[in-house]
């Protein structure tokens, strides 16, 4: 396909989100309904739809409409291309540009417009961010780094760093963990790479990793992962600590990859479902991962940041109540409770945590950790509670 092409496919696909269908799905029917389109052509208008979700607000904007047309000209004139040399008519290409289209793109967007903040959980975001809400919603209208854990019970960093290199794939470590390794050259192997189907290497974010390393694991202990979802905190922590891990979830079929995964890594997890808890308590841990908005993580799913507003907001924070009291009634004495999000909200994080040892005047919060895209990963916070 040529640019041109690409641009009208993802015109299309714009024009069917903002029409209200999902993102992976308009995706997945488009490559099986266009099968002429070859991966490079996928992965490339895969890329322009995503860019165009990450800056939604500003692009439409600069391309003078909220359409999937609109979206692709301010995303060229964002990167400095004249759209007329690729909205030609010609072949496959977009139609020209109407003279409406021609007119000069504003030259200053209001703050909230230009760093792409949707409007719905704009006041959230400025309360729960201060000084740092400009620059972290700048953060998020990049595309998001690709990471790797390495496995540290098969090898080190450096070796797994050396036997990817080995393959072509190039990985740098990052701050954020002593497990994480930044991917430099040829992520798109990385799932065909010997050091990845022999468990050396998962993917996980940086700052997922940070919060993993964060979580108390004796030795030996008995570990839950309350909310285990595909099991990247659970095998990040068996990573670690040598000790019994428990992965449950409300929707068990989330947790399906996990024995393959677990497999690789050279781990063994036991899998509950939700009527498998009972009798299974105490725990020396218990992790609660908990479902959120997810504000953290937008650089990756960006569909969410504009579909998500205060009344999603309010039922997540419900939800991630009720898990924590549950949750907590599971760990034994002396044990620890983890509480895990990928949000920059406050009302998810340490709001909910106070509101948790409001409720349970026996629990004290002994760690609390805030990051953002600032500090390199997805944004997470973390807290570890233990009983008095
Ligand atoms: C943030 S995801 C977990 C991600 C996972 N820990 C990881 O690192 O890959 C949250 C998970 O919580 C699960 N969940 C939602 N409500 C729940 C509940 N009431 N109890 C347990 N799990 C729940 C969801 O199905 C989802 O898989």
């Amino acid at each position: 396909m040529t640019p041109a092409a690409r641009i009208a496919a993802a015109i299309g696909l714009l024009d069917a989100w903002l029409a209200g269908a999902p993102v992976e799905r308009l995706l997945t029917t488009w490559g099986r309904q266009n099968r002429y389109a070859g991966a490079k052509d996928r992965a490339a208008i895969r890329d322009l739809v995503f860019d165009a979700l990450r800056c939604r607000r500003s692009l439409a904007a600069l391309g003078g409409a909220e359409t999937g047309r609109g979206l692709m000209l301010g995303l060229l004139r964002a990167a400095g291309t004249d759209p007329g040399t690729l909205f030609t008519g010609a072949g496959h290409a977009p139609p020209p540009l109407t003279q409406a289209e021609l007119a000069p793109a504003p030259a200053d967007l209001p703050e909230e417009v230009a760093c792409d903040c949707p409007a719905a959980l704009a006041p959230v975001l400025r309360g729960s961010l201060g000084a740092d809400f400009v620059p972290v919603m700048q953060a998020l209208r990049q595309r998001a780094p690709v990471f790797l854990r390495a496995n540290l019970r098969l090898s080190t960093r450096d070796e797994a760093a050396a036997a990817l290199a080995a393959e072509g794939i190039g990985t740098q470590p990052h701050r954020l963990s002593p497990s994480a390794l930044e991917v430099t050259a040829n992520a798109r192997r990385i799932q065909q790479s010997r050091a990845w189907l022999e468990g050396l290497v998962e993917l996980q974010d940086a700052a997922s990793q940070a919060v993993a390393d964060m979580m108390p694991v004796p030795e030996g202990g008995r570990v839950l992962d309350f909310c285990a979802g595909g099991g990247g905190k659970t095998l990040a922590l068996a990573g670690r600590v040598a000790a019994r891990f428990l992965a449950h979830d409300a929707a068990p079929e989330r947790m399906r990859d996990l024995p393959a995964r677990a497999g690789r890594a050279g781990v063994a997890v036991t899998l509950l479902g939700p009527g498998d808890l009972a009798g299974t308590e105490p725990f020396d841990l218990v992790l609660c991962d908990v479902p959120c908005t997810g504000s953290g993580a937008w650089r990756r799913s960006p569909e969410a940041k504009w579909r998500t507003g205060p009344d999603d907001l309010a039922r997540l924070v419900g939800i991630q109540a009720g898990i924590l009291d549950r949750a907590s009634a599971l760990v034994a004495p002396g044990g620890a409770l983890g509480y895990a999000t990928c949000s920059l909200i406050e009302a998810e994080n340490g709001a909910q945590i106070a509101a948790f040892l409001a409720r349970h005047p026996g629990w004290a919060c002994v760690t609390e950790r805030r990051l953002t895209p600032l500090d390199g990963g997805d944004g997470f916070f973390a807290a570890i509670l233990r009983r008095n």
